[in-house]
């Protein structure tokens, strides 16, 4: 264009749009090449639909408990592990947990699901952290073991599906008691997804949330700058003291899931550990992009980047976000395919009873490693569950 059609004078502004075109066009192409390659070497976990077995997740079991497999677990190392975390017993099909629980409403999470499974475990012991962040690093002498809802790399824990898929999540203004109940948020947002075809979605980035990591702040910014091309402002959460914590704006109001279905283009953020929006994100059909890959929750292995989600790396700028969202805007075929895929994924693979699935796998495979007799121990209390209580 610049050749044939810019006389003298316009020429030099015209070769620079025509640089800027060229860029963009090999940024574009960059992330065409991604999918491309990414679905070429996609294999699905599972050809079983139904995955009865959650065998989708198996390799992550083996993978965590994989330092334990020539030692097994001694009683030395359960009573070293204790400090980390709430200890639990499980003795002649019953469960029992010390007194004290650091956050109750955690602990019911957990014990919603240990409880249902007991018919079918061994006697064991089980150090669970309910804190958000893990606890054993690698560089640390200490070997646990200790269950932990998300980790790093960088550390040993032994993922659990965390407590919030049943109870205990972060409590907001729209969930006073905390985000929970995975099955029924499921099904409504199932039906909000239904309810707004990708097609009438707003084309826009958005996010909603506290400022938990400053990993969230450039895309804050960039939605001051460009509203017309991202909506994502910062909440206030129990620790807010000062604008400061929202990044020097006003706290902004909350924003259900169900709200963050209309929109096209959802990101998701690490906040102290994983957080806990990915899985509903994707609940929503719109398109996920993830932003950082090392902190991982039990299932975030089986997503694969540009299959299921958009990988951003941490700390993106906001001229990436920009190339990034410009790139879907102008490619809503493909944007479309991967969060149908993302979604699916979830739906097939993310139940209630993949949930149960994992613990009970999980459990039965740690089980095999006690190296000692599990012994009763009278300090501890008995968990009921309320069945029992009627
Ligand atoms: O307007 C809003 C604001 C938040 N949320 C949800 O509320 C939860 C909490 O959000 P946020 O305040 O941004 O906290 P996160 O950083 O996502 O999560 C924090 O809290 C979790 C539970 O304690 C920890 O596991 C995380 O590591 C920690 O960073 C998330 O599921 C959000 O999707 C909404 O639905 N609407």
């Amino acid at each position: 264009k610049c050749e044939t059609q810019c006389d003298n004078t316009e020429q030099s502004a015209c070769l620079k749009d025509k640089g800027i075109e060229v860029k963009q066009n090999a940024k574009f192409d960059k992330y065409t090449r991604s999918i491309q390659k990414a679905l070429a070497n996609y294999k699905p976990c599972t050809t079983d639909a139904n995955d009865v077995n959650c065998t989708c997740y198996a390799s992550g079991i083996k993978r965590d408990l994989a330092p334990y497999k020539s030692t097994g677990f001694t009683r030395k190392m359960i009573e070293d592990a204790g400090k980390y975390g709430t200890r639990y017993k499980i003795y002649g099909n019953q469960l029992y947990r010390e007194d004290n629980c650091m956050f109750p409403a955690r602990c019911q999470g957990i014990e919603h699901f240990l409880l249902q499974l007991l018919p079918e475990l061994r006697n064991m012991d089980l150090v669970i952290n309910t804190r958000d962040y893990p606890q054993l690093h690698t560089s640390w002498q200490h070997k646990g073991p200790v269950f932990s809802f998300s980790k790093t790399t960088e550390y040993l824990d032994i993922m659990y599906p965390a407590w919030t898929f049943w109870a205990g999540g972060p409590a907001t203004k729209l969930h006073p008691t905390g985000i929970g109940r995975w099955d029924l948020m499921r099904e409504k947002l199932e039906k909000v997804s239904k309810a707004i075809p990708w097609l009438e979605k707003e084309e826009i980035g958005f996010f909603r949330g506290s400022r938990t990591s400053d990993e969230r702040d450039s895309l804050i910014l960039l939605s001051r700058r460009n509203p017309q091309l991202v909506e994502a402002q910062y909440t206030k959460n129990q620790a807010w003291k000062s604008p400061k914590d929202t990044l020097d704006a006003p706290p902004a109001n909350e924003v259900s899931f169900e709200d963050h279905c209309k929109y096209k283009y959802l990101f998701n953020f690490r906040g102290v550990a994983a957080s806990f929006r990915l899985k509903h994100l994707f609940l929503c059909e719109s398109l996920v992009f993830h932003v950082g890959d090392e902190w991982q929750e039990f299932f975030y292995h089986q997503l694969k980047p540009w299959v299921h989600y958009v990988p951003l790396h941490s700390y993106p700028s906001q001229q990436e976000y920009e190339d990034i969202l410009n790139y879907f805007k102008s490619h809503d075929q493909l944007a479309q395919q991967i969060a149908q895929r993302g979604h699916q994924f979830i739906v097939q693979h993310l139940r209630m009873q993949d949930i149960k699935c994992y613990w009970r796998k999980l459990l039965k495979r740690y089980g095999k490693l006690m190296k000692y007799e599990v012994k009763p121990d009278e300090t501890m209390k008995r968990i009921r569950s309320s069945r029992d209580e009627l």
